[in-house]
């Protein structure tokens, strides 16, 4: 379904620097219907790679093929239609403040070229129905929490019934009960509309509960890949130092450090702001008190038609 082939993405040095290679050399199959997970420390080069699938980020050599078509081979027109098989939602949510909820969703389809304003409504009415998100449909997005808000993107990128959907750190900014709603909704969406999910995160937690396969990153290239199931199994090691980091006890990997530990309330759906810090080096492992797991609380949080 989406198939990399040698992409390397670099961006202009600063003077008397050496020219940043985010992604180097990435090959990757994503099978259709399937939930592909990237997870990596900060600036590993997921995100450039995510935005290298529908080119948001044109790769700088490389192949992008998506339902088999090559996007990096098509004119800005084609590209322009191609895109939309494929739904991004973001970390930040990106909703347009000034625009109500449902005319939030509508925009996509504008986008998309859909001229029909009744059919716009119909479809965009259709996709807030998926995230059970009807009865905001009037408000604006400050009126939102987080996971809300992170719902009105899901159903925005739906909107356009895409095969695709981009994922990047999409519950980074919520909070682990919030974060356990926004993946089930996902996983309802793969599994019920068939669509391909590639999801982006620091969190293995969020890997674990949602994805079939694991891609680690580091330094621009794709280190390890395992099949997520792999994860449940006793006794299982990555290859990798940095895969073996990632999947160790305690790592959520809190950016934070651990600094900053914030016990969630069980009403859950109220966003709150990441706070950005650097991540640990992987030989200096986070030290405090250490944030409640996510996978504790997506116990404790029924996570019905749950992949894992
Ligand atoms: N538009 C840009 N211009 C210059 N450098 C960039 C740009 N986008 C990303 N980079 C650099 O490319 C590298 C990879 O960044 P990227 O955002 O892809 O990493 P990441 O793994 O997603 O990190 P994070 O988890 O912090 O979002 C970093 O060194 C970053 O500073």
């Amino acid at each position: 379904m989406i198939s990399l082939r040698h992409v390397s993405t670099s961006f202009p040095a600063a003077r008397g620097k050496e020219p940043i290679h985010a992604v180097d050399d990435v090959s990757l199959e994503i099978p259709r219907g399937s939930i592909q997970g990237i997870i990596g420390f900060s600036g590993a080069g997921k995100s450039t790679l995510l935005r290298n699938i529908n080119l948001l980020e044109r790769p700088t050599s490389g192949e992008v093929h998506v339902g088999g078509v090559e996007l990096t081979a098509l004119d800005d027109e084609a590209l322009r239609r191609a895109r939309h098989q494929i739904g991004m939602i973001f970390q930040g949510f990106n909703l347009v403040n000034n625009l109500t909820v449902a005319q939030n969703v509508e925009l996509s389809l504008k986008f998309a070229g859909e001229k029909d304003r009744r059919v716009r409504r119909r479809r965009a009415a259709e996709a807030l129905e998926i995230v059970d998100i009807t009865d905001k449909a009037k408000v604006y997005p400050a009126q939102l929490s987080g996971g809300q808000k992170q719902r009105v993107a899901i159903a925005r990128a739906l909107a356009t019934r895409p095969e695709v959907l981009l994922c990047d750190e999409p519950t980074s900014a919520l909070d682990p009960f919030t974060t356990a709603t926004v993946l089930q909704y996902l996983a309802d969406v793969n599994r019920e509309l068939g669509i391909t999910v590639v999801i982006v995160t620091h969190e293995m937690e969020v890997i674990k509960a949602l994805a079939d396969h694991v891609a680690v990153m580091e330094s621009g290239r794709v280190v390890e890949q395992f099949p997520a199931r792999e994860l449940q199994r006793e006794g299982f090691a990555p290859h990798t130092s940095i895969g073996r980091y990632l999947v160790s006890d305690g790592i959520s990997v809190d950016r934070d450090g651990g600094a900053r530990t914030q016990a969630p309330t069980p009403s859950g759906d109220q966003g709150r702001a990441a706070e950005s810090a650097e991540p640990p080096a992987p030989q200096d492992p986070p030290r405090g008190p250490r944030r409640l797991a996510a996978s504790e609380l997506l116990a404790a949080v029924p996570f019905e038609g749950g992949r894992r």
